[in-house]
């Protein structure tokens, strides 16, 4: 209980820095952009309900939603992949995982998303995708085979903030009929993706 109640303040001071550093900045790329804190509970309980071991993220930034990832993990027992090309950022988000001790649960790679998912062999039962929306219709040639048949869950952000960046991907995702998807109305919208 106390360890929730730090990990809780811990993370809530991290995202008024994190929202306070976007503030400031026109460039949308320079922004760290982390998920909502609606979100990010909400993911938290999805991987608790799931039981989930074996979670893939793309697109770390500074590790906000990492770090939830990651404290769910620690009640499940799971483990997480995440994803990050700017290796200033994926620095960051490891010394707050190490603050809070979530660090062993986590492995962070600094890579192209891309050729992770080109070379991986691994299978996951949780995947956040959260990286830059142009890259997401190429990403769908590879995530399939990275999810678990049997309860995979693949959820994508931003599909109602940026419903039109990702009206390709989405209608990828809606001819593919080996999959169901529901869009749910919390933070920037989560899409989530599972087999039939
Ligand atoms: C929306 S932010 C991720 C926010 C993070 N999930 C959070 O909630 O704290 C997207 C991140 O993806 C990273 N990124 C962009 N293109 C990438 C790529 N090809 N491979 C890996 N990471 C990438 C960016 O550097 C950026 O930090």
């Amino acid at each position: 209980m106390e360890h929730i109640s730090h990990f809780q303040n811990y993370v809530r001071e991290l995202y008024a820095r994190f929202s306070a550093h976007d503030a400031g900045l026109s460039d949308r790329l320079q922004r760290y952009r982390n998920i909502e804190p609606a979100s990010a509970q909400f993911l938290s309980i999805l991987i608790r309900a799931q039981q989930s071991k074996c979670v893939l993220e793309l697109g770390t930034s500074t590790g906000y939603s990492t770090l939830w990832l990651a404290e769910a993990l620690s009640s499940t027992q799971g483990h997480m992949v995440t994803l990050e090309i700017d290796a200033e950022r994926s620095k960051e988000a490891q010394l707050h995982a190490q603050h809070l001790k979530l660090d062993s649960h986590i492995d962070f790679q600094v890579t192209d998303a891309l050729d992770y998912l080109q070379s991986c062999q691994q299978q996951f039962d949780f995947i956040l995708l959260d990286a830059e929306r142009d890259a997401y219709v190429e990403y769908w040639s590879y995530l399939p085979q990275l999810l678990q048949q049997q309860g995979g869950l693949l959820v994508v952000d931003n599909v109602l903030s940026h419903a039109e960046q990702v009206a390709v991907f989405k209608a990828l995702v809606d001819l593919d009929k080996r999959f169901v998807s529901s869009t749910v109305d919390i933070g920037a919208g989560l899409l989530l993706i599972t087999f039939q």
